[in-house]
């Protein structure tokens, strides 16, 4: 069962707005001295908010199926090892390590590119990734400048 959250608003002006949550388990290590413990190979439940806006539908009456969603991400990164994805995450360069910060990217990155194959093009406002009871982060793109003057 999903545990019901109340996440912070992303703030923008569309019409619509989904959020869809969902979780997968996946094993990291943080490759840098100031990680610490997380330098070693261990695992997560990632507990996933998804936030996406727009102001048209598709021809289902949909911003974008909850489903996908979903399963662009959990069909990537379930029971995988993160730092062997190395289409998103190498452990040469800070950016690219599996942090909570680069994979909240990561998985705003892989919405975002869908949504912008789709007829209505939607956006992604937010993703929230819960890492530990204790730890989460939030990525929010830069808004568009032509949005932002409500063009
Ligand atoms: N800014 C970041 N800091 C840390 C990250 C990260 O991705 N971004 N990651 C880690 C570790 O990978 C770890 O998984 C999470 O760390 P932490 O919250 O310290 O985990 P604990 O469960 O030990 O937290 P407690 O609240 O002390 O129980 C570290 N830092
Ligand atoms: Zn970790």
């Amino acid at each position: 069962m999903m545990m019901q959250q109340v996440y912070p608003a992303a703030r923008h002006d569309y019409c619509y707005e989904l959020n869809k949550d969902f979780h997968f388990a996946a094993a990291h290590y943080v490759p840098a001295e100031e990680a610490g413990k997380c330098q070693q190979l261990h695992g997560h439940t990632y507990y996933v908010n998804v936030t996406v806006a727009g102001d048209e539908l598709d021809s289902a009456g949909f911003l974008v199926n909850f489903a996908i969603i979903k399963q662009l991400i959990h069909n990537r990164f379930d029971h995988t090892l993160l730092n062997d994805d190395k289409e998103s995450f190498n452990d040469a360069a800070a950016d690219y390590f599996p942090t909570t910060e680069v994979v909240a990217r990561t998985i705003h990155e892989i919405v975002q590119r869908h949504l912008d194959g789709t007829s209505n093009k939607p956006q992604c406002v937010q993703v929230y990734l819960r890492e530990t009871p204790t730890s989460y982060c939030i990525f929010r793109p830069k808004r568009k400048a032509d949005h932002d003057e409500g063009s």
